[in-house]
């Protein structure tokens, strides 16, 4: 389908997933009073059930539940009378800026490498960290679509703007000025993929590793095909090398405490000339406007270059993408990797994972960006797409597999991809890799057929947060020589984000919402919200309070979350309310602020949901309500994260803390403290047993996608 059916295709009313893309001009004629009406009358009607439904669901969280929308009587049910929003015709929609970043020169600031024995940061009290923030679902992307192929299993194909500074595919949106109405929570649209349970394992039945996306797709289940086949990125030079500036701070990371641990490591490197890259990859990382190695690069390079396996925890935002992928690629070009031609069967020397489509799209880009004028090809494929669309960008050639869980097992399970060549693992994210969520899958992955053992690849793990338990688990994917590299407090918050907590109840927050949304003026922010329906809610309320504003969560068709993130990065909508799914890793451009309307189960989320602001040496600034009725259970957490990075800690925070405050309290449950070093410490041996009842996943946790 070429991009004029798809034009058809999109300006004719369907049953679809609520798309609120909200724009303050769109209320304020009298030309669209009729939708504004019908908006509020839905939205009073969302209050409502907000209010009841809230109440209850605080009880809930109360006993450790949250109300999900498997609830039968909250079925997603939306409806929407028109489909694409304008869409930016005309606006610059970059992933980054186009800025050439040029660092100081002479990195001159020593960084200390520790080798510290014993437990010694977690001195400042006696917390570990616990359960883990179990999200799943949704990302973005985009893919070539050449529909002519034999893959080719679905009509009816729809394109959208992607999500990545793809200025040419998300400029290609038609502006119909149509209005988008949400009468969430009656009716039962296709309600898109359910972050809940897509790509998940559900440690049953043959295909539980398929997520529902997968199991549509194969015809597993009654509902429709998925058929949405994303817009290729752009081509040209100029987009692909596209990049922020680094901000003030970045000199700064040189100070950081790095620590290492294991036998025989390898010297940090201080230059990039240092790590002896090829002449390709040297002039790609100056295309992408890097000059000086961050600290958890100075680290990871050498390691990964070395052969090691390696663990590797450093603060949001702080370059650990372009760790694994530049020795990665300096390894595959030394030995000389197969050119990529078609076949029907590809054998990926390397495969990556990450746990959001958002974000393997955007690593995807990462690695064609540092590939580029190689012969290497990297793919990318995730769910929420048309499986034919994967396979068919898989049989062009595929050196670096870039993946979802969910579609990389679906892919291995169709035989198109073949195990035997893969030399390296990575998994990003690698908390939220092996927790209960995907920890099951990533097992399946590495005792697949063909699958070299952990002794003849290199696997390499990356993260923001380690808790102790999952580095215990993580055990029984690498070698038993694994190194360990923590840059800074493991689990640690970005120290360029100002923190500032506020006691606000559940029923102030919008208000309080509005106010600091109008002081922030256009400035690009992400509100988090704890489940999709609340998401799609305060969307709505933003909308009426004329802020422009569009969401993301796993209830939204992938097109239309792409579509969201594109308006949100190129600031159409500056401010985007969005559920955990767009915690992780997502590097966007001048995010300034996040605001935590409603603060998240664990500690770990909380600090990768404030590291979307102040990445890469810029500023920012994250703001979290905290509700005494809900988040005490976060109030020791948060005043170790809080004065872990330097920032004020409320006096009454402290009190609830103390108050909180168990002795020798140890337990694993969310809302601790975290672990700071290699758990190996001290430790006679690894826990490789598989995944213990520790690791069952949080009913909070799980329920809060719905
Ligand atoms: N050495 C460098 N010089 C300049 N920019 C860099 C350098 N390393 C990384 N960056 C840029 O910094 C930004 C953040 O990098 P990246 O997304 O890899 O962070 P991260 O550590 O993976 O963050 P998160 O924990 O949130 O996933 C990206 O835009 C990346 O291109």
């Amino acid at each position: 389908m070429g991009d004029e059916d798809w034009e058809a295709e999109i300006i004719k009313p369907h049953m679809s997933s609520y798309v609120p893309v909200f724009e303050k001009d769109r209320y304020s004629s009298g030309a669209h009073g009729d939708t504004f009406n019908r908006t509020l009358a839905s939205l009073s009607e969302m209050d409502d059930r907000y209010s009841r439904r809230d109440h209850f669901m605080r009880s809930r969280f109360a006993s450790g539940r949250s109300l999900g929308n498997r609830d039968p009587g909250e079925s997603n049910k939306r409806e929407h009378t028109s489909t694409m929003g304008d869409f930016g015709v005309g606006r610059s929609f970059g992933n980054r800026g186009f800025s050439n970043n040029k660092f100081e020169e002479g990195d001159s600031c020593s960084f200390w490498r520790g080798y510290q024995d014993g437990n010694d940061s977690e001195a400042s009290g006696s917390f570990r960290r616990g359960g883990r923030g179990s999200y799943r679902g949704c990302r973005g992307g985009f893919g070539l679509g050449s529909p002519n192929s034999k893959y080719e299993q679905d009509e009816g194909t729809q394109r959208s703007g992607g999500i990545f500074g793809s200025r040419r595919s998300a400029l290609s949106g038609v502006g119909k000025g149509d209005t988008y109405q949400s009468r969430s929570g009656s009716g039962s649209g296709r309600g898109g993929y359910k972050g809940l349970n897509e790509e998940v394992i559900t440690a049953s039945g043959k295909n539980s590793w398929k997520s529902e996306a997968e199991r549509r797709e194969s015809g597993d289940t009654q509902g429709p095909k998925v058929t949405y086949i994303p817009p290729p990125p752009p081509e040209d030079e100029d987009s692909i090398f596209a990049h922020y500036q680094t901000g003030i701070n970045f000199d700064k990371y040189d100070t950081i405490l790095v620590e290492v641990s294991g036998h025989d490591v390898p010297p940090a490197i201080l230059t990039f000339e240092e790590a002896n890259l090829c002449q390709t990859l040297n002039s790609n990382i100056a295309k992408a406007g890097y000059t000086k190695l961050t600290p958890v690069q100075k680290y990871s390079i050498p390691i990964i270059l070395g052969g090691r396996d390696l663990m590797a925890c450093a603060q949001t935002g702080s370059g650990k993408t372009a760790a694994f992928l530049l020795p990665i690629l300096a390894h595959m070009m030394r030995d000389g990797v197969t050119a990529s031609r078609f076949k029907e069967l590809q054998e990926p020397e390397c495969i990556i994972v990450a746990p959001t489509r958002e974000l393997i799209s955007q690593i995807y880009l990462e690695a064609r960006k540092f590939s580029f004028g190689t012969c290497v090809r990297a793919v990318v494929i995730y769910g929420g797409t048309q499986l034919g669309h994967s396979i068919r960008q898989i049989v062009q050639g595929c050196n670096i597999l870039c993946a979802t869980p969910g579609r990389l097992m679906d892919i291995i399970g169709k035989e198109k991809i073949g195990l035997r060549q893969v030399k390296y693992i990575v998994l990003d994210e690698a908390d939220r890799m092996l927790d209960m969520g995907f920890g099951p899958e990533m097992k399946k992955l590495i005792s697949c057929p063909g699958m070299p053992s952990k002794e003849q690849r290199q696997t390499l793990m990356f993260s923001a947060t380690f808790p102790e338990e999952i580095q215990r688990l993580a055990g029984e994917f690498l070698k038993s020589n694994y190194l360990f590299v923590a840059v800074g407090q493991v689990g640690g918050a970005c120290r360029d984000v100002q923190q500032t907590i506020l006691q606000v109840g559940q029923y102030s927050k919008r208000e309080k919402l509005v106010e600091i949304l109008r002081n922030i003026g256009d400035e690009r922010t992400m509100v988090f919200v704890e489940t999709k329906k609340k998401a799609d809610f305060i969307a709505t309320f933003l909308c009426q309070e004329k802020i422009s504003t569009t969401s993301i969560h796993g209830d939204r068709e992938q097109r239309e979350r792409e579509q969201a993130l594109g308006d949100f990065r190129c600031g159409k909508c500056p401010v985007l309310v969005a559920t955990s799914v767009a915690a992780r890793g997502l590097d966007i451009e001048n995010v300034q602020h996040v605001i935590n309307f409603d603060l998240p189960s664990t500690i770990d989320e909380y600090v990768h949901r404030i590291g979307r602001t102040g990445r890469c040496g810029n500023t920012g600034r994250a703001i979290s309500f905290f509700d005494t009725e809900s988040d005490n259970h976060l109030a020791q957490p948060l005043v170790k994260v809080l004065s872990d990075a330097q920032q004020e800690v409320p006096a009454w925070l402290e009190e609830i803390a103390f108050s909180m405050y168990v002795p020798g309290f140890s337990g694993s449950t969310r809302g601790n403290v975290f672990v700071s070093i290699d758990t190996r410490k001290g430790k006679s041996s690894l826990n490789t047993a598989g995944f213990s009842s520790s690791q069952a996943p949080n009913p909070v946790d799980d329920e809060s996608w719905d």
